[in-house]
């Protein structure tokens, strides 16, 4: 499991280690790490450290700090080092006499350079942008966990001459200018090709859009002592594989878990097709089909038990799976949510979804909107929902009760508990799931939107719960497989749906030999 902490905690966490160590003993222990990672970019990139070019952008507080330490390191190895003081009084004043006494130069931004013009046209603010555009490797300590809003003016020139310079970037601890909290980036943000972070990862770092600004991330471990219950967690294969329902000896099709789809519509069979599709890839032993495409789904799958009435007529089932396609019937809705059994919602199921009797039900629900979705559900628009998926996500599942998957470029999973900051996920002890932290899936691709795909990532996860996973557990390998599926289905070219469908077998064996 990759796990994310959040801004407070880290401090927390931070402040208790250095009462126990000598003092600048932890920066020292961070800016070791930086240095190495560095010279392991320089050596594979430019083939050695000795004689290359690093140019350090150097904020106001420790982050620079990090930054001058690494600095003086890399230039202790014989690489030319020129630190951009973006506010010369106040860069951290050891870390400056390290790079100094390392032979290190400096290139001092002051506040007359700053109100030059918005391209840092005076003669030091030229300096610095030449000297970014000559570097190998260019090292961003604007600001880290102690960063608010965007790049301030005099830092976006060299944001961007760094961007558009064959430089490798190096993000310390966060690229600046994101938000460490939400992942969020109200301003202008440095682009990193990587950023090596300190004792945990951010949840900054695993949200878009901030995400995206980070490249790969590198974790130097610094001795932190952390808390049980991060803010976000990331399963990987292992813990994937822990998870998935495995039949045993004794197993037959009803212990298996039978799931119940309500999708498709005369105009949207497709939709009953698809999520059937990821349904029958899930591990239930049974898929039952309630609704108008029946005829469709057994041309397609002979193993599914259809009928053509309402869910409500439907024999026995562990979960249903409503919406997909479904147009604007809201009866099977309805059937499906006075059930004592998990039920996923989906496209236009949440739009018909009736909200009280959501949070009037005592069985786990996980609702799945895209950011479109989830925008009409919470009245915004949909760009303030994709700009803080975190804390929509957690918004809809608090006024829901309900677990919440919200898809997109990172897909997130957030429990009814995941806003209040602590306690059980589950306050209606209702199986939604266990813990907190909210789940970022981290197998995605964006050959994944393609239409439909949602609908068999729907299917998928309503078997999962039918087989007896929380909501949160069911949701959030339901994306992981599906990732993991779009990326073996497309392999870097286009793919359909049902290609998706058919590769989830092959994801499931990947995860399970590890
Ligand atoms: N506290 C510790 O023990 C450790 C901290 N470390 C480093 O210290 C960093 C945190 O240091 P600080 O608390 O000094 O905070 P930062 O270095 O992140 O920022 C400090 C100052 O930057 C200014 N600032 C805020 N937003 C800005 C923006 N958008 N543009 C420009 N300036 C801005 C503010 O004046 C703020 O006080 C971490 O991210 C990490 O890199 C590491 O050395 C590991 C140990
Ligand atoms: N940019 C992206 N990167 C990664 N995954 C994406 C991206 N855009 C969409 N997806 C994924 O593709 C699927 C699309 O689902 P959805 O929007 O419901 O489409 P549909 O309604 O057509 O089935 C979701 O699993 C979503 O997470
Ligand atoms: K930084």
């Amino acid at each position: 499991m990759r796990t994310a902490y959040s801004v407070e905690t880290v401090r927390a966490a931070e402040r208790d280690l250095m009462a126990r160590l000598p003092e600048g003993a932890l920066m020292r222990r961070a800016a070791a790490g930086l240095a190495a990672a560095c010279a392991d970019l320089l050596g594979r990139g430019y083939g050695r450290v000795y004689g290359s070019r690093v140019v350090l952008l150097v904020g106001s507080g420790d982050n620079g700090g990090d930054a001058l330490y690494a600095g003086a390191g890399l230039a202790r190895r014989g690489a030319g080092v020129t630190a951009v003081l973006l506010t010369p009084e106040r860069a951290h004043a050891a870390g400056l006499a390290a790079l100094r006494r390392a032979g290190g130069r400096t290139v001092e931004i002051t506040d007359a350079d700053a109100d030059a013009d918005a391209d840092l046209g005076t003669d030091a603010g030229t300096a610095a942008v030449a000297a970014v555009r000559r570097a190998d490797l260019v090292m961003d300590g604007i600001v880290g966990i102690g960063g608010t809003g965007g790049l301030r003016p005099e830092a976006v020139p060299l944001a961007e001459a760094a961007e558009r310079s064959g430089a490798t970037v190096v993000a310390v601890d966060l690229p600046s200018g994101v938000d460490a909290d939400t992942g969020e980036v109200r301003g202008t943000a440095l682009r990193a090709d990587l950023t090596v972070t300190f004792g945990t990862h951010k949840p900054g770092l695993l949200v878009d859009p901030a995400r995206e600004y980070a490249g790969s991330v590198r974790l130097v471990g610094i001795g932190l002592d952390l808390p049980a219950e991060p803010e976000l967690e990331a399963l990987q294969h292992a813990d994937v594989a822990r998870l998935l329902p495995v039949p045993g000896a004794e197993s037959d099709k009803y212990r298996r878990g039978v799931v119940g789809i309500a999708a498709g519509s005369a105009r949207y069979p497709g939709a009953a097709v698809l999520a059937v599709a990821g349904a029958l890839r899930g591990g239930a032993g049974a898929v039952r089909y309630a609704g108008p495409a029946a005829r469709d789904v057994i041309a397609r799958f002979p193993e599914t038990l259809v009928s053509d009435r309402g869910p409500k007529h439907a024999g026995r089932v562990q979960a249903w799976v409503v919406g997909p396609g479904i147009g604007d019937d809201a009866g099977p809705v309805a059937e499906v949510l006075v059930a004592d059994v998990p039920v996923l919602i989906d496209a236009d199921g949440l739009r018909l979804a009736d909200a009280s009797a959501v949070r009037a039900r005592r069985a786990p629900t996980l609702m799945t909107p895209h950011a479109g979705e989830a925008a009409a559900l919470l009245g915004v628009e949909r760009e303030e929902v994709e700009a803080g998926r975190l804390a929509a996500a957690r918004e809809l599942a608090g006024r829901y009760g309900a677990t919440v998957l919200l898809k997109g470029s990172t897909t997130l999973v957030a429990g009814p508990g995941a806003g209040d900051g602590g306690g059980n996920e589950d306050g209606k002890g209702n199986g939604n799931g266990n813990g907190t932290a909210v789940r970022v899936n981290p197998t995605g691709t964006s050959w994944l939107a393609t239409a439909g795909s949602g609908d068999v990532l729907s299917g998928l996860a309503g078997s999962l719960l039918a087989a007896g996973l929380s909501a949160r557990d069911a949701g959030s390998v339901a994306a992981y497989l599906h990732g993991l599926a779009g990326r073996h289905a497309a392999d870097g070219a286009p793919v359909g749906a049902h290609d998706v469908a058919e590769a989830v077998p092959g994801a499931w064996r990947d995860v399970m030999r590890g």
